[in-house]
């Protein structure tokens, strides 16, 4: 059984889940203000913070920010329409453990619940996904990302992973510390979007008993307990500028000094950073010191999107099907072609996180061996469609064709692909659905 706060301001659709997880056994709160959130989990403890991302008063992230600010590790998960999965990516970089589109489906959401309150248990900064998990591509552009890895790992240079969100930089910067010489010393990640301005100075270097309120013992920071290993900060341009400044200093001169004590402590750890902005426009906005960019910049490797890693889409679609049979006991062993056209020309803005989630719902929601277009969110088709608007053509012909092709299109999702139901929503008859179905390709 788990505490779970929601926090969502369509009642009915509170009350729907509220009555579903209760069923499964969970102790639910429910409030439809954020100002309500932000109150429980100050004076309560929960194990789950489940949020939808437009509120009445605000948005979502800022309980995000708040339980970070209050130094809680709950688990947030954030309920968000699929035409938000971009801000839904965002969510995750602040520190959400994960997201959801709506409508919600009730199998998913309990997988995701699941994992998160699983994940909560042994989320060792140290942990990760085994190697099995990962694959690495086989595009010329996979190809020069590796060697580029391959070439830098045996130095001590500080490297910066540049890439979108969910493009892999924490794999990457694990596969350099295999690579490297300090392979068999500590890796640790951490996610300086996820700590707050006042602990992460903590966080990194320690502090002593009494060095600030709430310092009940010492604490040894994540620099002294990665000595001889890598540490990777993600979401490095997250740091505030005081502590830019203070790990400026421990990158020139290899000591550290813990919040409140005296002593320097000699390390010896390698840095490597990962950005999903160009931290030069922090520079020029006077958020990110140069010298610290510099620093942490002696070899910058880019991380494609997925949408530009070309026949790698395909391996890891396969990939990510393989690992999902795996663990959630299916047994997919193809794709439907509609569905596989749909996954190809999609563009995949959350890239690896967002494919990896997309498959694992396909397949929880394929009883059989065969995927069907109807197991990927409706809302994938309506954006492929958008993509493929031709934009500012002045062609009035091509783009009365390509709307007309769009309506049937949704039309079909949303009546499950039921012929008469929506020959008869459009107002033309069935044969005049098939000829223009044929003529558009429409499967
Ligand atoms: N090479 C890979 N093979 C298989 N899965 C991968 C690979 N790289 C990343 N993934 C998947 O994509 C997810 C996101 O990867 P990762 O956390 O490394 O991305 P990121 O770029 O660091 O994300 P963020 O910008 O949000 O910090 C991982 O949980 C993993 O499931």
């Amino acid at each position: 059984m788990a505490r779970i706060l929601i926090l969502e301001d369509d009642t009915t659709f509170a009350q729907l889940l509220d009555g579903f997880l209760t069923k499964n056994h969970h102790e639910v709160t429910l409030v439809t203000h954020i100002k309500q959130s932000l109150k429980l989990i100050e004076n309560q403890q929960f194990d789950l913070l489940l949020v939808d991302y437009r509120l009445p008063d605000g948005i979502g992230f800022e309980l995000i920010t708040h339980s970070r600010n209050l130094g809680l590790s709950t688990p947030i998960i954030i309920m968000t329409s699929f035409n938000d999965v971009r801000t839904a990516v965002k969510s995750m970089q602040m520190g959400a453990f994960d997201y959801i589109t709506k409508p919600v489906n009730p199998d998913e959401l309990l997988m995701v619940i699941n994992n998160s309150l699983t994940k909560k248990d042994t989320n060792n900064l140290n942990t990760s996904e085994t190697d099995s998990d990962f694959i690495k591509g086989k595009s010329a552009t996979s190809d020069r990302l590796y060697e580029h890895i391959a070439l830098v790992a045996p130095t001590d240079m500080s490297v910066i992973f540049q890439g979108e969100s969910g493009t892999g930089k924490e794999f990457a910067a694990r596969t350099l510390h295999q690579q490297s010489k300090r392979a068999d010393k500590p890796f640790i990640a951490i996610d300086c979007g996820a700590l707050s301005k006042d602990l992460a100075a903590s966080e990194l270097f320690g502090h002593v008993k009494g060095a600030f309120t709430g310092a009940l013992n010492d604490k040894k920071g994540q620099f002294e307990a990665a000595d001889g290993g890598t540490l990777f900060l993600d979401e490095v341009g997250n740091l505030s500028y005081e502590v830019q400044i203070k790990l400026l200093r421990v990158l020139q001169e290899r000591v550290i000094q813990p919040l409140g004590s005296t002593k320097q402590i000699s390390v010896d750890v390698r840095i490597i950073t990962a950005t999903n902005d160009d931290l030069l426009n922090s520079i020029a906005e006077g958020e990110f010191r140069e010298d610290l960019y510099h620093r942490l910049n002696e070899f910058k490797i880019q991380l494609p999107a997925l949408r530009d890693r070309g026949n790698d889409l395909e391996l890891f679609i396969n990939h990510f099907i393989d690992l999902s049979n795996r663990n959630l006991g299916r047994n997919v062993k193809s794709i439907a072609a509609d569905a596989k056209s749909l996954l190809l020309n999609y563009d995949w803005p959350g890239n690896l996180r967002e494919l990896s989630n997309v498959i694992k719902r396909m397949v929880l929601l394929t009883p059989g061996d065969i995927a069907q277009v109807s197991a990927l969110p409706d809302e994938m088709m309506i954006s492929v469609n958008q993509q493929t608007l031709p934009g500012s053509s002045s062609d009035l012909k091509a783009v009365n064709e390509q709307n007309e092709k769009n309506i049937i299109t949704e039309t079909l999702i949303k009546v499950k692909h039921n012929k008469s139901k929506a020959a008869k929503m459009l107002n033309i008859d069935r044969k005049t659905l098939y000829a223009k179905m044929e003529r558009y390709g429409i499967d």
